[in-house]
């Protein structure tokens, strides 16, 4: 399926079980790509003649390369740049306006995606679209935590190793990790950077790696990580298709792709209050506390855009992937879709 084909927003409307999270909302819920805004290859496909002698209408040539940002219509070659953009201007605040924005509920929904994900001992995770490295780090502690109950339990069954023996199984920074390992990968500079001083300031160093690069042409060989992860991502990226089929590529056989995006809310009275406090409240915690209204009004905007719960699904089945399910958190206002690379 083939994303950027623009959509008005009005997805058919789809029943879905109950939500699990009900509990939760009731609590409170190839190479490198050194890709410049604006300078990417789809904007040297639109100036080449698309036919012989380039005798394709220009109209219907214009319409083919359409997408949306936000509630406006762009081309494919603009998009890429103004997300640059967006995430430039609210790198130096995207923390604290998450936290403000969903009054901390992004974090749970972070953690509940490291459950799902439920690594084992050793997994290599590419976080893609990673941004300040709230996944990277979770899952650093989820490992490090396993790695120690492992440690502590082998100790026990093993009550005669000398004192050295278990000082030196505690200090070795590198096995605290059991040889899990993360690789956070975002096409934005200024995030990156953002969540490197996270890093820094918070210790976390081992097994840990950062790198510039395009969800849609991810600088990995082929078969390399067990898990990826996209959290709050794909909705930015052009081609999402194209992305879709990157995370396949990149995943071993038997890898898991796990997505964490906002969805389509599946009641009623929750949906109106979502809508009301998203266009009237949300741009203006973006104008009073990053003094940005127009990325926050984008963020909302493009929640909107992206598909819903099924039809998300089948644009995962059509990457390749297998077993592919969804989960619905707070009533569906953000699903955590999973699927295999069998
Ligand atoms: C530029 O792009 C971006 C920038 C970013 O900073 C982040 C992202 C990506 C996003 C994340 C990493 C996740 C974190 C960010 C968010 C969750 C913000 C986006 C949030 C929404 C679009 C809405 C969802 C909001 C929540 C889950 C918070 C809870 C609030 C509600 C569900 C709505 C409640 C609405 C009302 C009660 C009516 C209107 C409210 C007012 C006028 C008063 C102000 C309201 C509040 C402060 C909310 C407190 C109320 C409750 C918890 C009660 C809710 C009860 C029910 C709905 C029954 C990115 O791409
Ligand atoms: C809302 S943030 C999510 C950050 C983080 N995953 C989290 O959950 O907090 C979206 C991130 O997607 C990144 N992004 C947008 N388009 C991308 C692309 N084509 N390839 C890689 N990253 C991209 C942005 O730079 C930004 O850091």
């Amino acid at each position: 399926m083939q994303h950027g084909v623009l959509s008005a927003g009005g997805h058919p409307t789809i029943k879905m079980a109950a939500p699990r999270s009900w509990a939760l909302w009731s609590l409170c819920g190839r190479g490198w790509s050194p890709v410049l805004p604006g300078c990417r290859l789809p904007w040297l496909r639109s100036c080449w003649p698309s036919g012989p002698l380039g005798a394709r209408p220009l109209s219907q040539e214009k319409r083919a390369t359409e997408t949306h940002f936000g509630f406006e219509t762009v081309s494919e070659e603009e998009k890429g740049g103004k997300v640059y953009q967006v995430f430039e201007s609210v790198a130096r605040k995207y923390d604290v306006m998450n936290d403000m924005m969903s009054l901390g509920i992004h974090r749970v929904w972070k953690d509940l995606l490291l459950l799902k994900m439920h690594p084992f001992p050793g997994t290599q995770l590419l976080d893609v679209a990673g941004g300040t490295g709230d996944i990277a780090f979770r899952f650093l502690n989820y490992v490090q935590a396993q790695h120690q109950r492992k440690q502590k339990r082998q100790l026990r069954a093993q009550q005669n190793l000398s004192w050295e023996e278990i000082a030196k199984k505690y200090q070795n920074q590198e096995d605290s990790l059991g040889g899990s390992r993360v690789m956070v990968c975002d096409i934005n500079k200024e995030m990156l950077k953002m969540g490197k001083q996270k890093a820094c300031a918070r210790g976390y160093k081992a097994g840990l790696a950062w790198v510039l690069g395009d969800a849609e042409e991810l600088p990995f060989d082929d078969d390399k990580f067990d898990v990826y992860t996209i959290a709050f991502g794909i909705r930015n990226v052009t081609h999402i298709d194209r992305a879709l089929q990157e995370a396949h590529r990149v995943l071993k056989p038997g890898g898991r792709f796990l997505c964490l995006e906002f969805s389509q809310v599946n009641n009623p009275l929750v949906s109106r209050l979502y809508d009301v406090y998203s266009f009237q409240v949300i741009p203006v915690l973006g104008e009073v506390i990053a003094g940005d209204w127009k990325s926050y009004q984008y963020l909302v905007e493009s929640i909107r855009q992206f598909p819903p719960q099924e039809e998300f699904k089948e644009m995962i089945e059509d990457a390749g992937f297998q077993k592919v399910t969804y989960e619905n958190l707070t009533s569906g206002i953000v699903a955590i879709h999973s699927g295999f690379k069998l």
